[in-house]
């Protein structure tokens, strides 16, 4: 379907990427001269949602984009931005671009050059350190999801490492996002570094007790990634995280706000489904017109109606900031009064989930692979979510997971989660622990 506004494209010769072929429909460069802000940014997004809705060749529909950040001087990254949430918006199902707009997506990444820390062929790269059950689960999300261009993998075990990039090849199909085997020079070019590498936990034992092992897997896995490039973000997932995203704070030699761990993500995403299983809404004797006899309907809220975090240590000491769960903005308590006994169940529930997993299957993969994946999209499309994630926090004195934005430039901001004094003790006795184990080394 095209759309009816009219069209703004100019032959080609008036710009400056004249060297790029024979393009027939460049954008107006001159036009942007005088143009107010406001009427830049409107006719940006019309031109934008006009390229979504033709769904025209995957090619052109890249180089119009460009052209856009091109010739309004605006940064490719934040036209991908507009076109990212346009494509959302729009329904595109309806004219039939879906696919060209998606592959169109990926075609962005790969050849926005101005997007920072972009490898030598200029596409959005993430590496991930680690090819073992939860690397290569992150992988794999990125690449379904399209994240970025290329996912690059590394590991101390070259053989594994490279039958794990030929096994996530054979899924490239679905997305062309490329991966490949990296060295960790390479990897230290990227875009974002996720680390992974380390020891796991066997059954029964804590995070902290991966401490030893992992502060010196820590320490070879930055040495080899260096000169690191200063516009990349690291994102710790291995294990204790929070100790291990101080360190890597200390020595990768960037900004803290460009170090930061997975944290507490992961265990709120746990409690918000526990809560969401909880408020199920059972409503009994509703006619099932079509047998003409009651049944029960059981309505379960989505976990995403839920606004709660577990905050602090990801480990052990960690706890649930009861007096801001809400559900849809109002007090959880207002839907259901949550005793403090029950209070402290689910708190137990959530925080003994990992074990639990561990117990029976030997690791934990499927909740950090979407975690650690959807912290990188909102890294890279500067999306600034409100995360409960572990950095820096002054009053603290170590890393620790409260809400924090995060986007393009890692931690964005710190957001203060407003405390009742119980909670106010349990984050103190948290950073109390997590001091204590970074005062060992
Ligand atoms: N933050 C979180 O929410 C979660 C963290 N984890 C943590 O992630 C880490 C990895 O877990 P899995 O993937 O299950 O373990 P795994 O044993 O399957 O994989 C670890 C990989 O690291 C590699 N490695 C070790 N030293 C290395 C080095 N110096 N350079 C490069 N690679 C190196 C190993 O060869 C191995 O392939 C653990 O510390 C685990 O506790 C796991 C799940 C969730
Ligand atoms: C292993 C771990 O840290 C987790 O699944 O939460």
């Amino acid at each position: 379907m095209r759309s009816s506004e009219a069209p703004i494209w100019i032959p080609a010769g008036l710009d400056a990427g004249a060297g790029q072929g024979s393009r027939t429909d460049r954008p107006q460069q001159h036009a942007d001269s005088n143009m107010k802000d406001k009427d830049r940014g409107e006719t940006e997004t019309t031109e934008l949602r006009r390229i979504i809705r033709r769904g025209s060749s995957d090619v052109v529909t890249m180089e119009r984009a460009r052209d856009i950040a091109n010739c309004r001087r605006r940064e490719v990254t934040l036209v991908l931005k507009t076109f990212h949430t346009l494509k959302t918006q729009l329904d595109i199902s309806s004219t039939g671009a879906t696919n060209s707009t998606s592959t169109a997506i990926y075609n962005l990444h790969t050849q926005s050059d101005t997007m920072a820390g972009t490898g030598a062929g200029g596409f959005s790269t993430i590496a991930i350190i680690g090819a073992g059950s939860v690397g290569c689960t992150i992988a794999h999300t990125l690449m379904l999801r399209r994240v970025c261009a290329e996912v690059r993998l590394v590991d101390i075990a070259e053989d594994l490492c490279r039958a794990q990039v030929q096994d996530l090849q054979d899924a490239t199909y679905l997305t062309n996002v490329r991966i490949k085997y990296a060295t960790p020079q390479e990897a230290g070019q990227s875009d974002i570094i996720v680390i992974t590498a380390g020891a796991k936990q066997k059954p029964g034992e804590t995070r902290l007790d991966l401490i030893e092992k992992n502060y010196k897997v820590l320490g070879s896995v930055l040495k080899g990634l260096q000169p690191i490039n200063p516009q990349s973000i690291i994102l710790l997932v291995a294990n204790p995280v929070d100790v291990l995203t101080h360190f890597a704070q200390q020595m990768s030699g960037l900004p803290k706000n460009q170090v930061l761990g997975s944290g507490t993500l992961l265990d709120s995403i746990r409690l918000r489904g526990l809560l969401a299983q909880r408020l199920e809404v059972c409503i009994p004797e509703i006619e099932d017109s079509i047998k003409g006899r009651p049944v029960n309907i059981v309505l379960q809220i989505s976990d995403n109606s839920i606004n709660a975090y577990v905050i602090g240590e990801h480990g052990d000491s960690q706890c649930v900031a009861w007096s801001s769960v809400t559900v849809s903005g109002a007090h959880i308590s207002v839907i259901d009064e949550i005793s403090d006994e029950d209070r402290t169940k689910i708190g137990k529930l959530v925080s003994g989930k990992a074990n639990a997993i561990i117990r029976a299957k030997g690791f934990t993969s499927y909740g950090i692979g979407a975690t650690a994946a959807n912290i990188c999209e909102a890294i890279l499309f500067d999306q600034r979510p409100v995360y409960p994630l572990s950095c820096w926090h002054e009053e603290y004195q170590c890393c620790i997971s409260l809400p924090a934005v995060v986007g393009r430039k890692g931690i964005v901001s710190q957001i203060p989660l407003p405390l009742n004094d119980k909670e106010k003790a349990q984050i103190e006795a948290s950073a109390k622990t997590l001091r204590e184990q970074i005062a060992k080394f």
